[in-house]
């Protein structure tokens, strides 16, 4: 059981794949602790390859490379509704009182041609992605290719974690396949420049002390640390050192809330403090869109009510949504205000301004 203090524990979930039994029944336990303690863990072990995982890591890199205006032809903002392609750096606060956070983004999922109905029907984040053309980027098919490539093993991993999911809560390891089935999962891309050493330290952030909104998070860490989850016990924030292979794993609050609150989904953030430019890649699984997330078997007591509501999948990643990107424009159209002269803040509300 990890305790108080502890990072996240690498757990090698190869004994999924193994007719071994007892090495079977091991590893969902130790799953099932860390979805008590802080639904935070990592997995060695998987059946994503070393090579495709550097891959994808190096084509990371090659994006942001770019100038900026080459990853603008690609921007999410000016090129499509549904939220894929290249985001700006500053784009989002997910801690509220800290500065436009110090990372820049490019997403990607399943190639969604427009006959599609997840398209015709605008769900969540459905859509084609965005590439850049061959002259901005060469062998962009490469990219391509390399990227679905990465997401497709990722979301199959994604399912092989639930599976076991359901065996932590008793359940048949088939218990998620609707959900599953059809599912919507968002990769994205994301470079975070070293903080500059001049940036007050308090309020700088390559991403602010947030959960994560989906079902389950499965990342790539490059070889640069900063991710690090907070411990409520100990009021510390614990680093997660990058292991060479390792994804991280976290539950989010779409998993939280279907439990009833029995697992967790935990505080994270990340401050590249390193002096190096860092490099990461989490996959956002979000399941079905129109699944309806109602209190999980095994997570209530006899006599007692559900402690939330049922809620769509969509419906329930949209909300997440509309909180972190609503903050950051507030925060732009407050910094504009107080530049001009206005105030807008009222009395006793704080609001961080560099
Ligand atoms: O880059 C990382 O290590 C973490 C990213 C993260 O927490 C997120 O994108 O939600
Ligand atoms: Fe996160």
């Amino acid at each position: 059981m990890p305790s108080a203090g502890d990072a996240p524990p690498i757990l090698d979930f190869s004994s999924f794949y193994k007719n071994d039994p007892a090495a079977k029944k091991k590893l969902v336990e130790e799953v099932r602790d860390c979805c008590l303690h802080n639904g935070f863990f990592q997995i060695t072990g998987h059946n994503v390859p070393l090579e495709l995982q550097n891959k994808i890591m190096n084509w990371n890199k090659k994006f942001f490379d770019l100038e900026l205006e080459q990853k603008n032809t690609v921007n999410k903002d000016t090129t499509n509704t549904w939220n894929r392609g290249y985001e700006l750096m500053k784009s989002q606060i997910l801690e509220e009182g800290t500065l436009p956070e110090l990372k820049e983004g490019f997403y990607i999922g399943d190639e969604i041609t427009k006959d599609h109905p997840y398209f015709v029907n605008k769900k969540l984040n459905s859509g084609p992605n965005m590439w850049p053309s061959e002259e901005i980027l060469s062998n962009v098919e490469g990219f391509k290719s390399t990227a679905l490539d990465y997401y497709g093993q990722v979301v199959e991993l994604a399912k092989d974690i639930l599976k076991v999911l359901a065996l932590t809560l008793d359940l048949e390891e088939s218990w998620f396949d609707d959900f599953s089935s059809d599912a919507v999962a968002t990769m994205r891309l994301l470079h975070y420049p070293s903080q500059p050493a001049d940036s007050p330290a308090k309020l700088t952030r390559g991403i602010g002390a947030h959960t994560d909104f989906g079902c389950v998070t499965i990342l790539l860490q490059g070889d640069v640390a900063g991710l690090q989850v907070y411990d409520y016990s100990t009021k510390e924030w614990l680093d997660v050192t990058p292991t060479p292979g390792a994804f991280v794993v976290n539950l989010g609050n779409l998993m939280m809330r279907w439990s009833n609150d029995k697992y967790i989904s935990n505080l994270h953030r990340v401050i590249n403090k390193s002096g190096e430019e860092r490099y990461s890649i989490p996959v956002f699984f979000s399941g079905n869109p129109d699944y309806e997330v109602k209190c999980l078997p095994n997570c209530i007591k006899e006599g007692e009510e559900p402690k939330w509501p049922p809620i769509t999948v969509e419906q329930a990643i949209k909300n997440g949504y509309a909180d972190s990107y609503g903050r950051a424009e507030k925060y732009k159209k407050e910094a504009a205000a107080k530049a001009a002269g206005e105030v807008l803040v009222k009395p006793g509300q704080q609001v961080a301004v560099a």
